[in-house]
């Protein structure tokens, strides 16, 4: 099989990479301004926190503000990094093997060195995990990392921080939509930070051209906060579970690479806090569609992870749902007052009885 192998270029080169197939089935994501974004438009709120709601992902078009274009560079500057670091020799990447990296979760993946689903089958990518902390200098991993990446460290940390800096706008957002704000402005970014007390990292991702029909990357939601993601050839599948999108079969729906966007993706974090009402969806990657099946597949994110110690419990909004045993009497007890009685204080002082011993009380 002839393959092709190079980085794409995510500002200008899209017109050397093959078409997208017109004829499969895809899943659209809303697409954000980043300008609209950080001038907090209502619109463009409305729009993230549906997102957030239902599927799970949106896109944001970089291509309008300086912000967002340096992004775009910096993204570009990581497509040849991940080039130039897959193709050192095996004995050299796997020296820096994830799975010797104690519990950081850092390093280097080797192909097929993780299975895909439950028979074991094995995957067929190479990833790189660089950790913020290790690249901001509070403090170092076990991690190791071979010369090539070493030497970029500043490039990487100039792209961390840009994805630091547009995910704490999207945390923002959040923190206002969970009430969260009267607590602290603040209160979902400062549970990121980039030291090594948090998972956070810049992942370098490519599955080689492959002859068959597989899956890359197994399906998976994404384990932390929040994920930023930049791909140019197809392959990203997302499951579409019934009636979660008007008009759409529940199945596996690809995502058409968009020029000049980002992906934005919810991990399992966000779920928990918010008990369950944003989403994080299930994804995986699959050997490339049509034309563009015989090309190797470089694929990068930023992945935001909550610190280490941070708990998963529902905060804001949601943290009645669980209250302190105080609050829950409290909120039993009040609910009993002749004095303030209103609609809804009766079920409010209703107890955990079944429905049949509700009855029972009348
Ligand atoms: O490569 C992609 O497009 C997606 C990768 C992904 O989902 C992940 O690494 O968590
Ligand atoms: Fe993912």
């Amino acid at each position: 099989m002839a393959s092709f192998d190079f980085a794409p270029d995510i500002i200008n080169g899209w017109d050397k990479l093959p078409a997208f197939p017109s004829d499969i089935e895809t899943i659209e994501f809303d697409t954000i301004s980043l300008k609209a974004l950080q001038a907090r438009e209502g619109a463009t709120i409305r729009k993230i926190i549906d997102s957030c709601k239902t599927v799970g992902f949106f896109r944001i078009d970089l291509s309008d503000t300086k912000d967002g274009m340096q992004m775009l560079a910096a993204a570009n500057e990581m497509f040849k990094l991940s080039q130039e670091t897959f193709s050192l020799p095996d004995e050299i990447l796997l020296a820096d093997d994830v799975f010797g990296n104690g519990e950081s979760l850092l390093g280097y993946k080797g192909l097929g060195k993780s299975v895909v689903d439950k028979t074991g089958r094995r995957d067929n990518n190479q990833q790189y995990y660089i950790g913020c902390g290790d690249l901001d200098g509070f403090g170092r991993s076990q991690a190791k990392y071979n010369n090539i990446l070493h030497a970029a460290f500043p490039e990487m940390r100039n792209f961390s921080s840009l994805g630091r800096f547009i995910t704490n706008e999207v945390l923002d957002i959040l923190s206002t939509d969970l009430n969260l704000e009267a607590t602290d402005p603040q209160y979902l970014p400062k549970l990121h930070s980039h030291s090594n007390n948090s998972g956070t990292h810049v992942r370098l991702l490519k599955c080689p051209a492959s002859a068959g029909e597989n899956a890359n990357l197994q399906a998976h939601t994404d384990w932390g906060s929040l994920t930023v993601l930049f791909n140019a050839i197809g392959g990203l599948q997302l499951y579409i579970p019934d009636n979660l999108i008007p008009g759409q079969n529940a199945g596996w729906k690809w995502v058409k690479p968009v020029p000049r966007t980002c992906l934005v993706n919810l991990g399992d974090a966000m779920v928990k806090w918010s008990a369950g009402n944003y989403k994080s969806n299930i994804h995986r990657v699959s050997t490339p569609p049509g034309e563009q099946h015989p090309y190797a597949r470089y694929s990068l994110a930023y992945f935001v992870r909550p610190d280490n110690d941070v708990q998963l419990r529902p905060l804001g909004k949601h943290q009645e749902l669980f209250p302190t045993y105080k609050e829950w009497a409290l909120r039993r007890a009040m609910a009993g007052n002749a004095d303030t009685f209103k609609n809804g204080d009766w079920e409010r002082g209703q107890g955990t009885e079944s429905a049949v011993s509700t009855a029972a009380r009348g």
